[in-house]
């Protein structure tokens, strides 16, 4: 019921109408059966009579209400399921975008990747397999009832074998499960297998060696998925032919059991049997549905599972409850009080944090942040930019705390550089001044002969790292935010545009009342900082008082 649940959940799904058609449907398919039955049974006296005519407009009128029902309740669940995949798909995108950075880091990529994609697919192509199983239920009920009306002794040795049919199928359930996640878990690894061919491909080219370790790594994943999938196909495979056993029981049952069991005429072993040789088509639709709707459950456990990793640790549910405020005032003071974040890490590692930080941050100021490699500077950041929720101690604006619902505001605050930045080919969020200003930024960042600006989008993005960082730092200038965050931005660039950086950008961004905060390894240049800060095993302190007197605690 997961997948109906899923899929009912942000959709009102008006269940009488497809009960309505649905019953109609099973209805006129059943009487096909009944009037072939009566006229083969009659077909003498109905000649004889002049009746043939009645009986094939009453045939082609039965067959006309099936169609009719049978499009329209398609084509309705069709409807249903892509209107609930279409909602799914934006809710688990905001529910990305809501998200935590730690909580995104924990998760990763690929099952992100595979749950939206693959897995909404999954649930989406078993919306025509609702109406057929349902439809088909509703059939083998009335040809229950016809076989009952004829012989009760025929209907309980028919219902006894059906439900006997349908137990074989739960007998398996929890194999078959287990298999399905296990091929998940596989196809996760071979989506973080091909992103690793994709992205470094450059790597992979230049060494043989690290190309036949990512295939053979890439091969062992394929080949888990491959036995997963076996496995659960060959248990489905079973399943359906123990199905088939069971259903060519029940018809052979017609004609040696029945007539053992009670004093029935030939002309109802006829009808009986003609009636279970009927039901062959909607049980071997039902049988032949369940690895869809199987797989389809999965994808909707798995999309489930997800959402609710991501909401966890999100904010939407505050966002949610209470509208927060639409405005945080400008910025006169940041104050970073007993500031502490500490890694996740797996058991038995050593785990590693920063902090606790007390610091203030004016504005205007330009800061540094210098230290070794793995010192701490990038999380640093992340805590104090608050991408990172911090696990003790606060972040006072103006002297007061941030709290939950503000988060969103308080990070709007800043704009910035990452050493794994995302240039984004169209200037979201962006709201540009003029045209004059983009092509002054332009030639100042001498990128004027490469790209232009129009429509708010970059007119080209494949540059050199140089060059994008460039138009990254363009980005960030037109958004205008009151603090510039750059995590080693000039380590790309050239001596001559670094040293512009340095002496023209910066000042230019202080002058206009911008503050800096700047991770950097170019010693050459801090002198130009107000504040150098130095991060040295998790812990802040100013730069010419290391050793002694620190901003850490
Ligand atoms: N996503 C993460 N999950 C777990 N641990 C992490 C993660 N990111 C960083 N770390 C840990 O935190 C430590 C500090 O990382 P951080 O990126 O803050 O250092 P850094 O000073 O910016 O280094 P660099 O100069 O190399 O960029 C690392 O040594 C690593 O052990």
């Amino acid at each position: 019921m997961v997948l109906y649940d899923l899929i009912s959940r942000n959709i009102k799904i008006k269940k009488r109408n497809f009960v309505a058609l649905g019953c109609i449907s099973g209805l006129a398919n059943a009487l096909v059966l009944a009037l072939i039955n009566n006229v083969a049974e009659n077909i003498s006296d109905i000649n004889r009579e002049n009746h043939i005519l009645y009986y094939l407009i009453l045939f082609s009128l039965t067959i006309a209400i099936y169609g009719f029902t049978q499009q329209r309740l398609m084509t309705k669940a069709a409807r249903t399921v892509e209107k609930a995949i279409a909602g799914l798909r934006v809710e688990l995108f905001e529910c990305v975008r809501y998200t935590e950075l730690s909580t995104l880091e924990k998760i990763g990529k690929e099952r992100i990747f595979n749950t939206l994609s693959k897995e909404l697919q999954t649930i989406s192509q078993s919306a025509q397999l609702f109406v057929i199983i349902g439809q088909s239920i509703t059939l083998v009920f009335f040809t229950s009832l016809y076989i009952a009306y004829h012989s009760f002794v025929a209907f309980l040795v028919v219902s006894v074998l059906i439900m006997l049919g349908a137990s074989i199928h739960r007998l398996r359930a929890n194999e078959i499960q287990k298999n399905m996640k296990l091929s998940f878990e596989s196809e996760n690894m071979l989506i973080h297998r091909l992103s690793d061919l994709l992205d470094g491909f450059k790597e992979v080219k230049l060494s043989n060696p690290r190309a036949d370790d990512l295939e053979n790594e890439f091969i062992a994943d394929s080949t888990r998925a491959k036995n997963a999938k076996t496995t659960t196909q060959t248990l489905f495979a079973t399943d359906f032919v123990l199905s088939q056993i069971t259903f060519f029981a029940a018809t052979g049952a017609m004609v040696f059991i029945v007539p053992l069991l009670s004093n029935v005429y030939t002309d109802v072993v006829i009808k009986v049997t003609t009636a279970s040789l009927f039901l062959i088509g909607p049980i071997t639709s039902i049988v032949g549905g369940i690895p869809i709707y199987t797989t389809a459950s999965e994808a909707a456990n798995n999309v489930l599972d997800l959402e609710n990793e991501l909401k966890l640790a999100s904010q939407k549910a505050q966002k949610q409850g209470a509208k927060g405020p639409s405005e945080i005032g400008t910025f006169e003071e940041i104050k970073l009080e007993g500031a502490y974040y500490q890694h996740h890490r797996p058991e038995g590692e050593r785990p590693f944090f920063v902090g606790p930080v007390d610091l203030t941050i004016k504005p205007g100021q330009i800061t540094f942040v210098t230290g070794g490699n793995g010192s701490g500077k990038t999380t640093f950041i992340r805590m104090l930019t608050g991408l990172y929720e911090l696990q003790a101690g606060q972040i006072l604006l103006n002297g007061r705390a941030i709290t939950n619902n503000e988060q969103d505001l308080y990070r709007s605050l800043f704009t910035a550089v990452f050493s794994d930045f995302h240039l984004f080919k169209q200037l979201y969020g962006i709201r540009v001044g003029s045209q004059q200003e983009i092509d002054d930024w332009l030639v100042f960042l001498e990128m004027n002969t490469k790209v232009s600006v129009e429509n708010s989008e970059f007119s080209t993005v494949d540059l050199s790292t140089g060059q994008r960082k460039r138009l990254a730092l363009l980005s960030t200038i037109l958004e205008n935010r009151p603090i510039y965050i750059f995590d080693e931005w000039a380590a790309d660039q050239d001596p001559i545009f670094r040293r512009k950086f340095y002496e023209q950008v910066l000042p230019k961004l202080k002058e206009r009342g911008n503050t800096v905060i700047a991770i950097t390894h170019d010693d050459a240049y801090f002198h130009l900082a107000d504040v150098h800060l130095k991060m040295v095993e998790g812990q802040l302190m100013e730069h010419n008082m290391a050793g002694s007197e620190g901003v850490s605690s």
